[in-house]
């Protein structure tokens, strides 16, 4: 059965019954493999760990067990000022080869019934003092039923739909009878919602056919089958959805993308899911190209409670990530999280860094990295899918993550991703907060795009 019959039915009469049955059906057999009950059994181990006092959990800032567990706790963007610092000033030595790696450690701080603040924060605790952790806060930010994460999509998903209602309910508004003007204008219509222009035109295309086929006269005869049309090619790409997170040894993530689209923010997210989890998550800056950037992850790493591996800005990205691989396989991490400098105004030089990165990544594991995730803003709709070919023209991309989702009135770029590139889109920035970053799952993606359409 196809996504639109699975989510909405054939027809509209069976709607109600169908989608009734078919989603108990299929929200049994989800919760099934809902992550919550590994976020439980990994909270235990988290817990376990803590017990052993092997490592600190209690993040710098906005985690703390003060915090309000409901993840209402709004994570303001690092204020480090993105200026390019002058290697000399850092160190003397020449960076490419010798600058010494940091590794930044999270700053911890002891559980405490008072409220957290920026303004007012307590000095690092000393190592040896006794360091009382609370890993529930963290784990309540993660534990979220599938009820609130279709919520949270119909909701992030709100101007998205807009614009397609908006446009679809003119089209029939102002077309009554199927002729070639209405197929023009529906053409349109679907550009206009950012699904793409072969899509649209694909689309526009099978429903003139089927339209002569079933003799339609009546537009509203096609307005179901319009969207069963665009639900259906989305359905068809079977794309993997989900990160390859290896079960056993060191998994690493490269990420990729262009200054701003919310790369570093989708790695700090993670890194928080990860050790959540239970996981040992390590992170490299190897986007040396501003200083600030650096300061970003750091900043992550902090309120992630992570370890961050960092060199002066202007050193080589490529030793960066020698030097975080060399400290993962050492020190047993689960996960490594690469950020990278995203320059496409200088592909040559971006192909170039990316191939060294990569060859670095395979000499210590050879089936490295194991997905290289290109992080696009969703509000900059076709552009978007400009960067996503011509980073896949300098590098094979795994999949997407795809921010700002909710701050987008151009959500239906998914398809036109999904559709012309054959990339899967795997992760989707619902919002700035720690838990807004979320697994892309398409039928609480098109629910939330089509549900008021039909
Ligand atoms: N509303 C919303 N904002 C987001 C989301 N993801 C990231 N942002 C915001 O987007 C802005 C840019 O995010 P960054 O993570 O700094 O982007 P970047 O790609 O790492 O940029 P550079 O560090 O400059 O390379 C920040 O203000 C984030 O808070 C999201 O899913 N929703």
């Amino acid at each position: 059965m196809g996504l639109f019959d699975r989510l909405f039915g054939k027809k509209k009469q069976e709607e109600q019954v169908v989608n009734e049955e078919q989603l108990a059906a299929d929200q049994q057999e989800q919760i099934t493999d809902e992550p919550v009950s590994t976020v439980i059994e990994e909270k235990k181990h988290a817990d376990q760990k803590v017990e052993q006092k092997e490592e600190p959990v209690v993040p710098k800032e906005g985690l703390s067990s003060a915090q309000p567990k409901d993840s209402e706790q709004v994570l303001p963007r690092p204020t480090a000022e993105p200026t390019l610092i002058n290697p000399s000033e850092e160190t003397s030595e020449n960076e490419e080869v010798s600058a010494e790696p940091v590794v930044t450690e999270p700053q911890i701080k002891p559980t405490s019934d008072e409220p957290v603040s920026p303004a007012a924060e307590p000095e690092p605790v000393a190592e040896e003092e006794d360091i009382v952790i609370d890993i529930d806060a963290l784990a309540d930010i993660f534990t979220q039923s599938r009820e609130e994460t279709e919520k949270k999509y119909e909701q992030s998903l709100s101007l998205t739909r807009k614009t397609f209602a908006d446009g679809f309910n003119e089209l029939f508004a102002n077309f009554r009878t199927v002729d070639e003007e209405f197929f023009e204008e529906l053409e349109e219509t679907l550009i206009m919602s950012d699904v793409g222009v072969d899509l649209a035109m694909e689309i526009t295309e099978e429903l003139r056919k089927e339209a002569k086929l079933v003799n339609a006269k009546s537009t509203d005869d096609l307005r179901q089958l319009i969207i069963e049309k665009i639900v259906d090619k989305f359905d068809g790409e079977k794309l993997p959805s989900r990160l390859d997170i290896q079960p056993e040894g060191l998994t690493v993530l490269l990420f990729v993308g262009v200054n701003g689209v919310g790369k570093t923010t989708t790695i700090g997210k993670l890194a928080a899911r990860y050790k959540n989890e239970g996981k040992r998550v390590l992170l490299a800056a190897a986007d040396t190209f501003r200083a600030g950037a650096i300061d970003q992850l750091v900043e992550w790493g902090n309120r992630s409670a992570v370890e961050v591996v960092t060199k002066p800005a202007g050193s080589d990205p490529a030793a960066v990530v020698f030097d975080a691989l060399a400290k993962a396989k050492a020190d047993n991490y689960d996960i490594l999280l690469v950020d990278t400098a995203g320059r496409l105004q200088n592909k040559d030089n971006l192909m170039k860094e990316l191939e060294k990165i990569g060859k670095v990544i395979k000499r210590e594991i050879p089936d490295a990295p194991h997905e290289t995730i290109l992080a696009l803003d969703a509000t900059t709709g076709q552009n978007a899918i400009q960067q996503a070919k011509e980073f896949s023209a300098v590098t094979p991309i795994s999949g997407i993550a795809l921010t700002k989702l909710d701050g987008s009135a151009k959500g239906g770029i998914v398809l036109s991703i999904v559709q012309s590139l054959k990339i899967p889109v795997k992760l989707i920035g619902l919002g700035e907060k720690l838990n807004d970053l979320q697994d892309f799952d398409e039928e609480f993606f098109v629910r939330g795009l089509f549900k008021e359409l039909l």
